[in-house]
């Protein structure tokens, strides 16, 4: 699959003090030469001029030079470090696809780096998520990846199964009786340890994916209650209208903000209630169908009307975490912050949602981000399906089947965890993983 010597301008657009132009593949070091003359000793910084193809200099800069299999592809890689500006960067890229290499897809070199055996996909994925990274927290959930905590961690479980089935497999093969007694509880407790490795490993990953695209806050209650209105005070700005009409906000209004840097995905929706017209009733679905993809829902109650009560919109999703926000106390006159009832605010003066903000930054776990992997959405449907197969596997002990039928469930949690670190991988999945990634990476 990696075909040809590629080269991409590895730094942002734009103008910058410097700019690098790097290449990987077989005729790197001819096309080095070509622009910039001798190569310099590998992995070591040299001043060359960078000509043009009528001999005339394009920029003069440093070149660095990594023979393969020493280099972040694992080919032949050269960098052309000019100054940096957008004219120059496509003046040296030009030449050297005039010399014949190629313009690198995105994540390309990324991608060459993981089918060379240099870094794992879970590793690959790291360095775009750092490069991506919001937030001081993302970035060093990120920098965990990077440094292979993830793929350890997911490589000591698939060896775990390895070991497992291996046993199983040599009982399939030397006797013809079922597993039983002694046996079959030694596989039941080591089947039950490898879920809850694997649980942990879920919340982990989970906190990181939540770090990386932001925690989901799901703003609902009852008509009027305020939900609009304590939207806007989180965000600081009028992100969604506020009147004093009951059934105001008809749609799921979503909002990008941070707290303490830590990323929130906020969703206004629709106050809760039956009937009204046909345009309340479908925002009336939307608000539940967003409250039960939530990571949280903040349940608004309006404090100062004592119609309005938490129990009221009875089917709340009961797999989200709720919290129960007493609302315009500056009406009601109940004293602001955190209790064991919810939280008491007013979106009107802002008393309490200083409190309101550090219970939001506690449910990211602000305090608890070292712990995180930066995790993707594909990480976490792997470990699902991974933790469905161990419960298959799990189920088949308790009841005593046969070695083969826990073995196979063994082994398709294997399977599921192998497509985290792209040992077992598929074209289709490669070209959707880096082709999100930037030029250049
Ligand atoms: N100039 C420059 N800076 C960069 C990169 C780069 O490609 N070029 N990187 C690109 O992502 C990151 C660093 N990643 C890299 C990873 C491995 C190797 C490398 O050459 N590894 C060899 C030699 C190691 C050594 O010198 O001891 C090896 O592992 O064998 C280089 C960069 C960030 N900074
Ligand atoms: N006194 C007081 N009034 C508030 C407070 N929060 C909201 N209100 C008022 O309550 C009314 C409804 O506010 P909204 O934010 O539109 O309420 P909502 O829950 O989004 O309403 P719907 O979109 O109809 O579901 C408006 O008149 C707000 O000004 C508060 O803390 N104190
Ligand atoms: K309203």
């Amino acid at each position: 699959m990696p075909d040809g010597t590629i080269c991409a301008v590895a730094t942002p657009p734009g103008r910058g003090g410097i700019g690098v132009v790097r290449l990987s593949g077989p005729d790197s070091a001819a096309l080095t030469e070509a622009v910039a003359g001798p190569l310099p000793a590998p992995r070591r910084a040299s001043m060359r001029r960078f000509a043009g193809d009528d001999g005339a200099a394009i920029d003069e800069g440093l070149v660095l030079w990594f023979p393969g299999p020493q280099s972040f592809t694992g080919e032949d890689v050269a960098e052309l470090h000019g100054h940096g500006g957008p004219v120059v960067m496509d003046r040296l890229l030009q030449r050297l696809l005039g010399l014949g290499a190629r313009l690198a897809t995105p994540g390309e070199f990324s991608h060459r780096a993981y089918l060379n055996g240099r870094i794992d996909l879970t590793r690959a994925e790291a360095i775009a998520d750092l490069i991506e990274a919001g937030s001081e927290s993302a970035a060093r959930a990120a920098m965990r990846s990077l440094q292979g905590e993830f793929a350890a961690t997911i490589d000591a479980l698939v060896q775990r199964l390895t070991d497992l089935r291996v046993h199983l497999e040599a009982g399939i093969d030397f006797a013809d009786e079922p597993l039983e007694g002694l046996a079959l509880q030694d596989v039941t407790r080591q089947v039950e340890a490898v879920a809850a490795e694997l649980a942990s490993t879920r919340r982990a990953a989970s906190r990181g994916q939540q770090l990386q695209e932001g925690l989901s806050v799901v703003i609902a209650g009852r008509p009027n209650a305020g939900k609009s209105s304590l939207l806007n005070a989180l965000a600081g700005r009028d992100a969604a209208i506020v009147t004093d009409l009951a059934g105001t906000t008809r749609d799921v209004l979503e909002s990008y903000l941070h707290i303490d840097g830590l990323p929130l995905r906020v969703l206004d929706t629709a106050g809760l209630r039956e009937g009204g017209d046909v345009v309340e009733q479908e925002g009336v679905r939307r608000a539940r169908r967003a409250m039960a993809a939530a990571d949280r829902i903040l349940m608004v109650v309006d404090d100062s009307d004592a119609g309005d009560d938490p129990a009221l919109p009875a089917e709340w999703p009961d797999h989200v975490a709720v919290t129960t926000v007493y609302n315009k106390i500056d009406r009601s006159g109940r004293a602001a912050g955190e209790s064991a009832a919810g939280l008491a605010v007013s979106a009107l003066t802002g008393e309490g949602m200083e409190a309101l903000r550090d219970h939001l930054r506690a449910c990211l776990g602000a305090d608890d981000t070292e712990a995180a992997f930066i995790a993707r959405r594909r990480h976490l449907q792997s470990l699902d399906a991974a933790a469905g197969h161990i419960d298959e596997a799990l189920t088949a002990a308790r009841a005593g089947a046969g070695e083969e039928l826990i073995a196979e469930s063994l082994a398709a949690a294997q399977a599921s965890l192998g497509e985290i670190t792209g040992a077992v991988t598929t074209e289709d999945l490669l070209g959707r993983i880096f082709s999100t990634f930037c030029i250049g990476k």
